[in-house]
């Protein structure tokens, strides 16, 4: 018997366009209307609507949108190095890179596909960077918007070498917060962590949740796969899901930092706060022919659901990741 009712094509939802710069974005949409911007340019995450057009990244106002360098804001991929921890630019060249899209990933099971939209691409090393960092590997990076709206990252590098090779991975996501003063972070409570502005010394957290009153930049080491940002002013509540991304980065430049950045307004601090699932203290190795995956889900809900009623480790069930 034939379907009449019209089949989801979660390819065809998808669409390329310009960015500002007149190189190739991806605009992910769903039958709800929500949509995601992925720019070829560094592979970033530039945008996330949610059905009624609400951006849900934070961008700066004074981003510099000049290739090759990654601007302020959205969803950056750091690799092979996250932050300064070692002796190529700052989080990797990933972020500065043109990357390419695959045209014939590897396909959704029909059962799994309704209402999602997807693209993968794909960032392999050039002459240039074997020159840096002489590995070869193939970074792939699928991105989703759910049906429900939901925005899933999932990437996975694979060793094309001859030799094993270590890297450290981080998504840098800059989250928009009502006030920063009014913010917490639940899930890190009592985890050990590195403090960047204490020559990555380690302490363990105290106390309920992380909350903000000054400048932190930090690496929660061996969190959990499920955290929520609550942001009481706007009632509503980020829940971020991870997979493979052992670490927890927690950034905001406060007052100081921020007037030092060109790039970013002096006020901002206020309202954004980096939350980053990363693999950073133990970097990941591979073999040969190995391959490494690390997932990242993103979810908004509203903050009533949050502190009363979602069990944040209860939620960590595979089934998240079945069908992606
Ligand atoms: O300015 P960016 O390269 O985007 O990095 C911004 C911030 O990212 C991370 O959160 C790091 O832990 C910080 O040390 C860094 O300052």
């Amino acid at each position: 018997m034939r379907h009449s009712a019209a089949v989801w094509d979660y390819r065809a939802a998808t669409e390329i366009t310009k960015d500002w710069n007149g190189i190739d974005q991806v605009v992910l949409r769903n039958p709800q209307g929500a949509s995601v911007k992925v720019s070829l340019q560094g592979g970033q995450i530039t945008s996330w609507r949610n059905e009624h057009g609400e951006e849900l990244l934070f961008t700066s106002s004074k981003a510099i949108f000049k290739p090759p360098k990654s601007m302020r804001g959205g969803i950056s991929i750091c690799f092979p190095q996250f932050g300064n921890c070692g002796s190529l630019e700052h989080h990797g060249f990933a972020r500065n890179r043109n990357w390419t899209i695959d045209e014939n990933p590897p396909p959704l099971h029909p059962n799994d596909s309704h209402g999602k939209s997807i693209v993968d691409l794909l960032l392999k090393p050039s002459e240039e960077d074997l020159k840096f960092w002489p590995h070869s590997f193939e970074l792939r990076l699928r991105v989703v918007l759910a049906a429900d709206g939901d925005l899933a990252l999932i990437a996975r590098v694979r060793n094309v070498n001859g030799k094993p090779f270590s890297f450290s991975f981080g998504y840098h996501t800059y989250l928009p917060v009502s006030d920063i003063s009014e913010v917490r972070i639940e899930g890190l409570e009592t985890l050990d962590f590195l403090d960047n502005l204490c020559q990555r010394e380690r302490f363990t957290e105290q106390g309920d949740a992380i909350t903000f009153e000054s400048e932190m930049d930090r690496v929660y080491l061996s969190s959990p796969n499920v955290i929520a940002v609550l942001d009481h002013e706007r009632k509503r509540t980020y829940v971020v899901r991870k997979e493979g991304l052992p670490d927890v980065v927690v950034w905001n430049p406060w007052e100081k930092k921020s007037k030092a950045m060109t790039d970013f307004g002096d006020e901002e601090y206020k309202h954004m706060l980096c939350v980053d699932g990363a693999a950073i203290e133990r970097p990941v190795n591979l073999k040969p022919g190995e391959e490494w995956t690390g997932r990242l889900k993103l979810s908004v809900v509203p903050s009533s659901f949050c502190s009363e009623h979602l069990d944040l480790q209860r939620t960590e069930k595979r089934g998240h990741w079945m069908s992606i």
